[in-house]
């Protein structure tokens, strides 16, 4: 059997144990990886752009939970911020903010949707997101506001037609309920142990260990 194409999550997924910061035992392996690796994130387009260049695998990212797809040679934006940033700007008129601090790189170069710090008060902010039209999800890392049709498995499903892969034969794995439609459209899933319900639910097998040590094992597994 050939070396599956890889679509992996970030954030709880290729983290280290205590779930902060990349691990850097995943750097090899995704490095020599025979086949394209995908990244698949709620975060915003340049993180995951600088782990492909950092780990030195060809930059095939989806971003901001679906909003930005990079195929490699055009970039895809799938939503816009607009309706987003509106919710949020009643949620600060209401006395709350983003958690981020002044300089808020978490949003600075997000252009589809908007992230809040999990230490903020949720209830308000899913109130005026669902008067809005919009959906607020919780990956264990932060909340986002965002359209509910964007979603990571479209942005997957756009990369693997311009690539040229078959999502059939994909392995994914991640670790929330923001991998759930990259679940739904890969071949295989997996959950990290450290998953939410919904990512549990979803995956065909959720693994025994948690974090890069889950993803690591299914390298070896798949390869
Ligand atoms: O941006 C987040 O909240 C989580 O990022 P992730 O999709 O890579 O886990
Ligand atoms: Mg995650």
């Amino acid at each position: 059997m050939s070396t599956p194409p890889l679509v992996l999550d970030i954030d709880g997924t290729l983290t280290r144990p205590d779930g902060w910061g990349i691990d850097s035992r995943v750097f090899d392996p995704l490095r020599e990886w025979d086949a394209p690796v995908v990244l698949a994130t709620g975060k915003a387009f340049p993180y995951p752009i600088a782990l492909c260049h950092f780990i030195g695998v060809p930059e095939l990212v989806v971003a901001e939970n679906g909003g930005i797809v990079y195929t490699g040679d055009a970039v895809h934006v799938t939503a816009d911020a607009d309706a987003a940033r509106t919710v949020v700007a009643e949620y600060r008129a209401a006395g709350y903010d983003l958690g981020w601090g002044d300089d808020d790189t978490v949003n600075r170069w997000r252009e589809t949707e908007v992230a809040v710090s999990r230490d903020q008060p949720v209830e308000l902010l899913r109130e005026l997101a669902t008067a809005a039209g919009l959906e607020v999800i919780d990956t264990g890392y932060a909340y986002h506001v965002k359209d509910a049709d964007q979603n990571k498995g479209d942005g997957v499903r756009t990369i693997a037609d311009h690539v040229g892969f078959d999502l059939a034969d994909c392995v994914a794995i991640g670790d929330s309920i923001n991998d759930v439609s990259t679940f739904e459209v890969v071949g295989r899933s997996f959950a990290v142990a450290n998953a939410d319900d919904a990512a549990r639910v979803a995956a065909d097998e959720v693994l025994a260990e948690a974090h890069a040590d889950g993803t690591l094992t299914v390298l070896d597994r798949v390869r």
